[in-house]
């Protein structure tokens, strides 16, 4: 199973310029979170500095119990080899071709021979539905192979936790999805604890057992998907609608002038930019038929009904009816299975 990671209190600058402070957040074991907030929020800030990457000068941050912001070099250089990281642009080396770029964190970081060094390439791009891409360079790909190229080179040392950064960057809606369907199934097989950072509202509403959102330098919320997903906050109402009315304005700053000024335009009949207005939950999808069932649903199930009293009356009402379809779901598999064993 994956391993938690938990920050205290983290607080990242640049020079003079606060990029978020006190974040404190914890990623269940396993589970898939997705960490969301406009452009500029610093969300790849935040996901280099779970890996040690860049460092924020307050808090801590706990990978599988061990708080990297005061470990060793050695102890950071062992934590780092949990991660996988799929960065935006997939991060490959322009000058080999996808072969070596997945075989390099097993030539740098392993003794395994080049027969087996094959082995692991070879079902990493099966896996990414790459075979027989293995002798092109990355300029010759498109952007969404890229990607699936960079998602098999993170997970070539078996990660326990996969960052993704961005994964719809450069992908039309359909690629996403099939990014998104792709990242809940390596979920189901490995059981990684993954955070994937977005401003994709599709990938927000359908993927993630939990959601946070960065704004105006803090964490708004984190929590499990319902919590997001029901809020009235209108920062995060604004934000899963994709429209200009509300807090976050073209530079993220909105004054209250501003918002009057384009309240009156959208009463006015001036369109808000959003598409469409979902209310309510959309379903989580799920890993696909024939993949090992995901173990992180039944310990989130676990988790919220402990929590549930402590969550907002929408969050509470969406659990509880997601908890009895999946108990109705589990009652059908077990009468199924009853069944089709003769034990009725
Ligand atoms: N190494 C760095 N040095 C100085 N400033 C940086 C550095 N890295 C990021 N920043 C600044 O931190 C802020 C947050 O950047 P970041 O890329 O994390 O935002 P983001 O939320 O991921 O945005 P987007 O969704 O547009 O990718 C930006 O203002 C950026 O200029």
């Amino acid at each position: 199973m994956g391993v938690e990671v938990r920050t205290e209190g983290v607080t990242k600058s640049f020079g003079s310029q606060r990029i978020w402070q006190d974040v404190s957040i914890t990623l269940p074991s396993g589970e898939v979170s997705a960490l969301l907030g406009p452009s500029g929020t610093g969300k790849s800030v935040f996901l280099k500095s779970l890996i040690g990457l860049l460092r924020p000068e307050r808090g801590s941050i706990f990978i599988d119990g061990t708080d990297i912001m005061t470990c060793s070099n050695k102890e950071l250089y062992e934590i780092r080899k949990l991660f996988g990281v799929l960065f935006q642009d997939g991060a490959l080396f322009g000058s080999m071709n996808l072969y070596d770029n997945i075989a390099f964190p097993l030539r740098e970081h392993t003794k395994k021979t080049e027969s087996e060094i094959r082995r692991v390439v070879m079902e990493k791009l099966e896996l990414t539905g790459l075979l027989g891409a293995e002798n092109k360079l990355p300029g010759e790909i498109s952007g969404g192979m890229r990607k699936r190229a960079g998602l098999a080179r993170a997970l070539v040392l078996d990660p326990q936790i996969i960052l993704v950064d961005e994964p719809d960057s450069g992908l039309d809606p359909v690629r996403t999805s099939y990014l998104a369907q792709l990242l809940l199934n390596i979920n189901a097989q490995i059981d990684a604890t993954i955070l994937i950072v977005t401003h994709n509202i599709n990938l927000a509403r359908t993927v993630p057992d939990n959601i946070g959102m960065l704004f105006r330098r803090q964490l708004v919320m984190f929590g499990p998907r319902e919590v997001l997903l029901t809020s009235e906050e209108p920062v995060v109402k604004q934000f899963l609608n994709g429209r200009m009315i509300g807090p976050i304005g073209m530079s993220e700053e909105k004054d209250e002038a501003q918002m009057a000024r384009e309240q009156a335009l959208v009463d006015a009949g001036h369109h808000h930019g959003g598409a469409e207005e979902i209310e309510g939950i959309i379903a989580q999808m799920k890993a696909e038929p024939g993949m090992p069932a995901r173990q992180a649903v039944f310990r989130r199930q676990a988790r919220v009904r402990e929590i549930i009293h402590t969550l907002p009356h929408a969050a509470q009402v969406a659990i509880q009816e997601s908890l009895s379809e999946s108990d109705d779901t589990l009652v059908m598999r077990l009468a199924a299975t009853r069944v089709s064993s003769g034990m009725e």
